[in-house]
């Protein structure tokens, strides 16, 4: 049977010299072996009406993660050195595919920045620095050789009794790895905070009113996808989803 068709996006990065549309092994290995779906890749050009129509051929989406930022004129803010390196040509693209996306009712994650984006798209805003934030601990990437260690367990996640993370989990707290440096700071109006770390973080979100699967997680879920028992039900239900 064929496997339904799930856009991932892209980074535009350049390595020696040159430009590159890249995403991480581990989004596309996800939707393929987690959620058992075909990865497409969605490169940062927003100015190709051809990029934005591919919307009509996906069943689903997943805004993937980055080391690079969202710019802060995205959500209102100056630029920031703190908040570099930025990545414009992909909150470009990803900015204009969210809006597409939620009106379309397509299933979609959003992964870490993908997550961030989704924030500052519906009119939230981030916080540069989570750990320079009062009272709130260091979510920064172990700085480890082993991938393992990078993407291992660091804190709790609580999510709000009856919510769909609840649901997805069948339990009130899981543990999950974290390797960012900004976070939400002002919600946006049209998500519902479903799960924080200890320290007040949030890190799961839904969109109120979805016409479809609209999730987002501040971790990485899909590191070894299959090795963790939530992150296992969450693309089981992304591919629920994107299967109708
Ligand atoms: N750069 C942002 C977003 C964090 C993020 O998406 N990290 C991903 C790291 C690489 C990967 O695993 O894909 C931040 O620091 O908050």
């Amino acid at each position: 049977m064929k496997r339904p068709l799930v856009g991932i996006t892209a980074d535009f990065r350049t390595h020696d010299s040159a430009p590159y549309h890249v995403v991480g092994d581990k989004y596309a290995r996800a939707i393929w072996e987690a959620a058992g779906c075909t990865p497409l890749i969605i490169p940062a050009m927003a100015e190709s009406q051809e990029v934005s129509d591919m919307l009509d051929s996906l069943d689903g989406l997943m805004f993937t993660g980055s080391p690079s930022n969202v710019h802060p004129t995205r959500y209102g803010r100056d630029a920031d050195e703190k908040a570099e390196p930025y990545d414009e040509a992909r909150d470009a693209m990803t900015f204009g595919l969210i809006d597409r996306a939620l009106e379309k009712g397509l299933p979609s994650l959003f992964v870490c920045r993908g997550f961030q984006e989704l924030n500052a798209a519906l009119g939230g805003t981030l916080h540069a620095c989570v750990h320079e934030v009062e009272g709130r601990m260091d979510h920064r990437m172990p700085k480890h050789d082993d991938p393992d260690v990078r993407y291992g367990p660091r804190h709790a996640m609580n999510f709000t009794p009856g919510s769909l993370f609840a649901g997805i989990a069948g339990a009130s707290e899981i543990e999950v790895n974290s390797l960012h440096s900004q976070g939400i700071d002002v919600v946006a109006p049209g998500l519902e905070i479903e799960g924080h770390a200890p320290d007040g973080t949030p890190e799961a979100v839904s969109v109120t009113g979805a016409k479809a699967f609209a999730l987002g997680v501040q971790w990485h879920p899909e590191y070894k996808a299959l090795e963790n028992d939530f992150s296992t039900r969450l693309f089981r239900a992304f591919s629920e989803a994107v299967r109708g």
